[in-house]
């Protein structure tokens, strides 16, 4: 075959989740972008809560899709910071993450309800199978950052999370987070 891509290298701070040279546009996304996703409205719209830093290859099946992301500690109203979330366009999609940094956890659910919350720390790997939706949130008091990696036609589908949102809600309690059933939730 001829080879569509050149081999490339680069340098990931497995503490602050920084690749160098930087490869791709970050995408930040603030308490004004997870408007919809939150129970409540943002309080401080302009605040960040997370960037994606992307190692960019083209979008096709045969290439790996890498990124790291850094999520920011903080809440609005109870919940903990959180990304979007999102199941993969091309359902059956797989992804797996790698935990560098801070205290997570990755709150996974399937089109027909079925959900599981799984921690997210230094060291741990965690297999998100295809047709499972997640979403990784920050239940510590530093930034979470991890390393995922995902088939590189899987795509996002953002648009029915923002609808029927996830099963649980991962909220501040006063004994640490509390996972708690989604009023809103709608399969
Ligand atoms: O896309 P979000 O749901 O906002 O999550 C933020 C990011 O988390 C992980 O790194 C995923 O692999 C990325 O694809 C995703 O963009």
């Amino acid at each position: 075959m001829d080879p569509k891509l050149d081999p490339f290298t680069t340098l990931l701070d497995l503490k602050l989740g920084t690749f160098d040279p930087e490869r791709g546009p970050v995408q930040v996304r603030t308490q004004e972008d997870l408007r919809g996703f939150f129970q409540a409205d943002p309080p401080r719209p302009d605040e960040l809560v997370y960037r994606v830093m992307p190692v960019p290859v083209p979008t096709e099946n045969s290439e790996i899709q890498c990124s790291t992301t850094v999520l920011e500690p903080g809440t609005v109203g109870d919940e903990y910071y959180m990304t979007k979330g999102h199941f993969h366009a091309v359902r059956d999609r797989s992804e797996i993450y790698i935990g560098l940094a801070g205290e997570g956890c990755l709150v996974l659910a399937t089109e027909d309800g079925r959900h599981r919350v799984e921690p997210i720390r230094e060291g741990m790997v965690n297999y998100v199978p295809g047709g499972w939706a997640h979403r990784s949130v920050n239940v510590g008091d530093e930034p979470l950052v991890f390393f995922a990696a995902y088939v590189g036609d899987a795509g996002h589908d953002y648009a029915t999370i923002e609808r029927d949102g996830f099963p649980v809600l991962v909220c501040r309690g006063d004994d640490g987070p509390v996972v708690t059933d989604n009023p809103h939730y709608r399969p």
